[in-house]
């Protein structure tokens, strides 16, 4: 920490340094958690670019976090965390062209209220609207609309702060390279600090959900099932039906949605007891899949709800309870293949769908998300570790599995094994952002091919001594990223977390012979606050709350009024950039 003093002491005290010690972090399933040597929150592009020139000089690695909604180890770390909630304003509106800039820590449902503002929306949307901007981009995060690719597909532009701590825009006419790696960068390539979108018109969709028998679904497959602009089906294994979502643009007024069972809290306790329950008596999940559905949806076929929202409202689901997520991409039309071959397995029937493990006594959580994307529609740039098909429509197949009261089901294990060497076999790719865990990086090299190498190309050239780099992206990467720079993260260990989740400690080359507060830090206690709580620093982590720099007197960290706000230039239209390119860039 000495070490850290010192070349804080050494910088510009006009340009603060917001950084605290006795943040944990967890995953919003809390599947993960960690414990960061600082966790800093800045406020301006000189904030964030003096996070990485100090993160250099102290031989740190730097984890940017969104609103934490991966629920995987993507963001884990003992080293330096950085999170843009605090840099999250409009910068400039483009109400012809229809385009926003953002600052990257925007969240989407402050980015879709700001442009309702201006009659704009985002032109699609996941489950939810939580994520930040530059998180939902990082990972290849997707809706279900044959009509639209992943969110992606909407960034006209980026600027990001790399290692070396220059500013560098980024589009399909400037450092195009650059722009294809930053599209999906699994947060590995740097700091995202800008994001320019572009947006359409707001409009109204109604939408209707239809309770069909899943032959329904497998029969219309090839015809008019994803015919609608937005169109998503949860499949129920055992009752072997389906929901069928489907929205389509409307003039006609507002009509909010009814109650649902489970958005009320008799239901939603119930579910959640049910789940809690299985996991001692799974046998009861098939019953309680017709039961909670029935209630939510309807005992019969036919249609069960219909309204008419705004886009950004329409799209939104419940999501419960904790949980676990697997999720493939696919080629479209493998779909009836990968749907008939799992129900058979998951059912025990003759053959087991040609999937070689057991489903013997495994029982498994309702729904199975069934998507759809096409990121060829609009013929917009693709990303280097883009997950969708590059010749025609993707399906998503999403295996989620809730964790009542943060308590694993115990069919995880083989039902992702299973469901991970079928995706396989149907030549599947990967959601990044979520729960694989039987894939090598072997295999991802394989899957990814030519654009994992030239995504790694950028990558290394961008961030040669890993200071973006951790576990996750080895593991998952593996040898496409040039060998270990002296920055990068590998983790010494995952114990059990008061919550259950997994506790993550990681240690860094760099930082061994320092003996560092965060290699040896524990585990928190149970009952310990996480996230925005106050958690006792381990014996081992010198309590370290500082704010370097024109606030260096506060003592209270991110509890700022107004008229605290930082003096620092006010952006109007399209800034120039503070440091324009590294040379390698510029070039490309
Ligand atoms: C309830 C729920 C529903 C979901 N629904 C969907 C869905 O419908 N469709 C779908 O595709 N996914 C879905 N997801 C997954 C979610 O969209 C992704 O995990 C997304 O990446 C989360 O964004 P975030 O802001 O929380 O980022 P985080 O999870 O915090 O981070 C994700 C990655 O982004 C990187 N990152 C974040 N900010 C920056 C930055 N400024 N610069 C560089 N890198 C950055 C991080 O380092 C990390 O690698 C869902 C997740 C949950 C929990
Ligand atoms: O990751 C995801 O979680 C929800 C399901 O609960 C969803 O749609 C995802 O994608």
């Amino acid at each position: 920490m000495e070490k850290i003093k010192h070349e804080i002491a050494r910088t510009d005290p006009d340009v603060p340094f917001r950084a605290s010690s006795s943040h944990i972090h967890h995953t919003w399933a809390k599947t993960f958690q960690s414990r960061p040597e600082l966790y800093i929150r800045p406020q301006s592009l000189e904030e964030v670019q003096k996070v990485v020139n100090l993160a250099r000089r102290c031989r740190r690695r730097i984890v940017v976090v969104g609103s934490g909604h991966s629920p995987n180890d993507l963001t884990c770390t003992s080293s330096w965390m950085i999170n843009l909630d605090d840099y999250g304003k409009l910068l400039h509106v483009d109400r012809q062209k229809k385009t926003f800039l953002v600052e990257a820590g925007m969240r989407l449902h402050d980015l879709n209220h700001t442009a309702h503002q201006h009659g704009l929306s985002m032109p699609n949307l996941g489950s939810i609207d939580a994520q930040s901007i530059a998180g939902a981009i990082a990972t290849a995060t997707h809706g279900s609309s044959l009509k639209h690719g992943i969110i992606s597909e909407s960034v006209l532009s980026l600027r990001v702060v790399l290692s070396n701590g220059h500013a560098v825009r980024c589009s399909n006419d400037q450092n195009q390279d650059l722009f294809k790696a930053a599209l999906v960068s699994l947060g590995a390539l740097g700091i995202v600090t800008e994001v320019e979108f572009q947006m359409v018109e707001n409009y109204k969709v109604e939408w209707e959900q239809k309770l069909v028998p899943l032959d329904d679904v497998l029969t219309r497959w090839n015809t008019n099932l994803w015919l609608k602009e937005f169109t998503r089906v949860w499949w129920m294994p055992y009752m072997k039906r389906a929901i069928v979502w489907s929205a389509e643009r409307t003039e006609k007024p507002v009509r909010a949605p009814d109650a649902t069972w489970y958005g009320g809290s008799v239901g939603f306790h119930t579910y959640h007891n049910l789940l809690w329950l299985s996991n001692y008596i799974p046998w009861i999940l098939p019953t309680v899949e017709w039961f909670v559905f029935g209630m939510q949806y309807g005992f019969s076929p036919g249609v069960s709800a219909t309204a008419v929202q705004d886009l950004s409202d329409a799209l939104l689901m419940n999501c419960l309870y904790s949980q676990f997520v697997n999720e493939w991409a696919l080629p479209l039309h493998k779909g009836p293949e990968a749907i008939t071959r799992l129900s058979a397995w998951l059912n025990g029937e003759p053959g087991g769908g040609g999937i070689p493990f057991s489903s013997k006594g495994l029982y498994v959580h309702c729904p199975i998300e069934v998507r759809v994307s096409d990121s060829t529609a609009k013929g917009t740039t693709r990303p280097f570790l883009d997950n969708t098909c590059s010749d025609g429509p993707t399906l998503y197949l999403n295996a989620t599995l809730y964790r009542a009261y943060l308590q694993d089901p115990p069919c995880k294990d083989r039902y992702y094994e299973a469901f991970e060497w079928l995706m396989h076999e149907l030549g599947a790719k990967p959601h990044y952002a979520k729960n694989f865990s039987y894939t090598t990086a072997e295999q991802m090299q394989h899957i990814l091919g030519d654009n994992l190498k030239k995504w790694a190309k950028v990558r290394n050239e961008a961030d040669p001594e890993g200071m973006f780099l951790g576990a996750w992206h080895r593991r998952t990467l593996g040898v496409s990223l040039a060998a270990k720079g002296a920055l990068e993260e590998r983790e010494v260990s995952r114990t059990k977390a008061a919550d259950g989740g997994q506790f993550w400690v990681g240690e860094l080359d760099s930082t061994r012979s320092e003996a560092l507060s965060f290699a040896t830090a524990a585990a928190p206690e149970r009952g310990a606050q996480v996230n925005g709580g106050s958690p006792t620093p381990s014996s081992s982590a010198e309590s370290f709350d500082m704010m370097h720099g024109a606030e260096a007197e506060k003592s209270t960290l991110f509890d700022r009024s107004d008229d605290e706000e930082v003096d620092r230039p006010r952006y109007h239209g399209r800034p120039q950039d503070t440091v324009t390119g590294t040379a390698v860039f510029d070039k490309m």
